[in-house]
């Protein structure tokens, strides 16, 4: 039978949850720790390492299968929302890419919560200490070589697609180059970077995986119910967890909530930190009134476009779905089909048009969307163009397709409770595209993919034009707002990157420790208290990274 006392109990043992676990032990392999996932251990999967499997990862029993509600900025959709279920979290259904973001959002982060450990350059040590770089002459003040993440370029692991010049070069037409040092995760990533991924030989790496948990006790397909909090001496105490099952684990010295960013607020308010009115509609004890519990969630929201090849260029057998025996050699499996991440900000003019619009008043030039370059849209484009739904597009070599992640939203939405059940899905509201600065990011991310394909004249000589959504005529280099606002509401998606609903300086204080719970800390995406622009992984490895240390501190108590 399991001892019901520890040092430390992780809830989740999601990508930060296992880091923290793993580092934790490492540093004081007399801690007992005890992990517990809602999820299966995926470790002996036979689907899950491989990048050709990717579809079958998202819905799948690996996933939470959660969905938004129907968003109103995206024509009443509802949208789905998977994240990962399992040990290992995200990165056991993720895409794998490996992208850190911009330096100027960590430095906000920074100057938002009066704290340098959470700038570009605190966070820093910890990104090297992540990484296993590929590349043997990178900079080794900015990557790191020897660490349990092991990533890879397009270049590095042999797949020479044979569009990769022929994108380069209609990118450098549209005025988007490589940046100076030709390395886009640095922190300075405006500009056409390779596509970095987090597999080794070929195969997705786990949070779970890499960073060994053998010592920690682990739990898995075990749903915590609550956070066990208790009042002594005038102080709220976090002593334990309680399980759905009933069952009840106590910890000695820390209890680390690393849910992620839908669960955990949906655990903090089962526990009693949360808003007043929520609390009272569902008769749970309040505790402590945090009312920015499930408040300010930001994710990425993301569109696909399908671009036509011209004939003779198809003909070539340059996208996969191509009867091209290249696709066939194995190293094409070991990746997403594409070269390049370009990522670029908005015209000044336009932006500052569109926060007036949304703030009622001409912003100073030190408002955050302006004071520093930011990353707003980033492209991707997929030699693989295959959609069964809207519009129909064979997978036969046909197409090829652009993917936008709008990088840097200003749209902030909520994670409520449904139900006092733990089990059951939290209801999701992204409030997707309801600003007019995110309408001016895709309007604006969409004219640039346009010029990119039709404007220039190598993207003109590739593609006969876009393969439109059922309904709509084709993109054209002069397409109106009103068209390019109608395209983005029906059929844009998600990145399944949600963030920013315990945030720091709101929910946590600086180190992490929930505000007015003793021995209560959380640990994952929930706590970024401004948008990073980027797929969160990097930034999520790093942030954990240092969380460990900030919790190893904490445990010496
Ligand atoms: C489909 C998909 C694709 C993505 N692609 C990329 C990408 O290409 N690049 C990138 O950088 N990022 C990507 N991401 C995002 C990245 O994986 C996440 O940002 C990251 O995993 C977040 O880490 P986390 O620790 O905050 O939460 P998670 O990794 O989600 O971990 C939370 C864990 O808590 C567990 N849990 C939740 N509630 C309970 C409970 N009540 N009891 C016990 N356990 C519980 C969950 O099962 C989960 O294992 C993707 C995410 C998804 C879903």
């Amino acid at each position: 039978m399991l001892a019901n006392l520890w040092d430390v109990i992780v809830v989740g043992g999601g990508l930060a949850g296992s880091v923290i676990s793993s580092r934790l032990l490492q540093n004081n392999t007399s801690l007992k720790i005890l992990l517990i996932e809602a999820g299966e251990d995926v470790s002996t999967n036979t689907i899950i390492p491989y990048a050709d499997n990717q579809a079958l990862l998202v819905p799948s029993p690996w996933s939470w299968n959660d969905t938004t509600v129907p968003q109103t900025g995206l024509d009443n959709r509802v949208i789905p929302n998977p994240a990962g279920k399992g040990l290992g979290g995200g990165t056991i259904i993720n895409s794998c890419g490996w992208i850190r973001g911009n330096e100027n959002d960590f430095d906000l982060w920074a100057s938002t919560v009066g704290d340098s450990k959470w700038s570009y350059n605190g966070q820093l040590p910890y990104f090297r200490k992540v990484e296993h770089t590929w590349n043997a002459s990178a900079n080794p003040e900015e990557h790191g070589f020897v660490g349990p993440m092991w990533f890879a370029s397009v270049s590095s692991t042999g797949r020479n697609y044979p569009l990769r010049n022929t994108i380069k070069s209609a990118w450098a037409e549209a005025g988007l180059l490589p940046p100076a040092d030709g390395d886009a995760n640095d922190g300075t990533p405006l500009g056409l970077g390779e596509l970095n991924e987090n597999r080794k030989n070929g195969l997705r790496e786990l949070a779970s995986s890499a960073y060994p948990l053998a010592g920690v006790t682990v739990l898995t397909n075990t749903l915590v119910g609550k956070i066990l909090i208790s009042q002594v001496a005038g102080s709220l105490f976090a002593t334990g967890v309680k399980l759905a099952n009933g069952t009840e684990f106590y910890a000695k010295k820390q209890v680390i909530l690393s849910a992620g960013a839908y669960r955990t607020p949906q655990l903090l308010k089962l526990s009693g930190v949360g808003p007043t009115a929520e609390l009272n509609e569902f008769g749970i004890k309040q505790l402590v009134n945090a009312p920015a519990v499930g408040t300010g969630l930001a994710d990425h929201m993301l569109l696909t476009l399908y671009w036509k090849l011209r004939p003779e260029v198809a003909a070539q057998g340059v996208a996969l779905g191509s009867t091209n025996p290249l696709f066939a050699e194995p190293q094409f499996g070991d990746g997403v089909p594409a070269d390049w991440v370009a990522t670029e900000s908005l015209p000044t003019d336009q932006l500052i048009a569109a926060i007036t619009k949304d703030e009622g008043k001409v912003p100073s030039s030190s408002h955050p969307l302006l004071a520093t370059k930011r990353s707003f849209m980033e492209t991707l484009i997929i030699y693989a163009g295959a959609s069964a739904a809207d519009p129909v597009i064979q997978y036969n070599g046909s197409h090829i397709i652009s993917t936008m992640v709008g990088l840097l939203p200003t749209s902030r939405g909520t994670v409520k409770l449904a139900s006092t059940n733990p089990a059951d899905h939290p209801i999701i509201d992204p409030q997707y595209f309801t600003t007019e600065v995110d309408k001016l990011n895709f309007r604006h991310g969409i004219q640039r993919v346009a010029q990119l394909f039709l404007g220039t004249p190598t993207g003109n000589a590739t593609i006969e034009g876009e393969t439109p959504a059922d309904g709509f005529a084709p993109i054209t280099l002069s397409s109106d707002d009103d068209y390019l606002n109608a395209r983005a509401r029906h059929s844009s998606e998600n990145s399944y990157h949600p963030m920013g609903t315990a945030a720091m300086g709101k929910v946590v204080d600086n180190n992490l420790n929930v505000i007015g719970v003793k021995n209560l800390k959380i640990a994952d995406t929930s706590v970024f208290p401004v948008v990073i622009t980027a797929h969160l992984q990097q930034a999520t490895y790093a942030m954990a990274e240092q969380a460990a240390v900030i919790i190893a501190a904490a445990c010496k108590n």
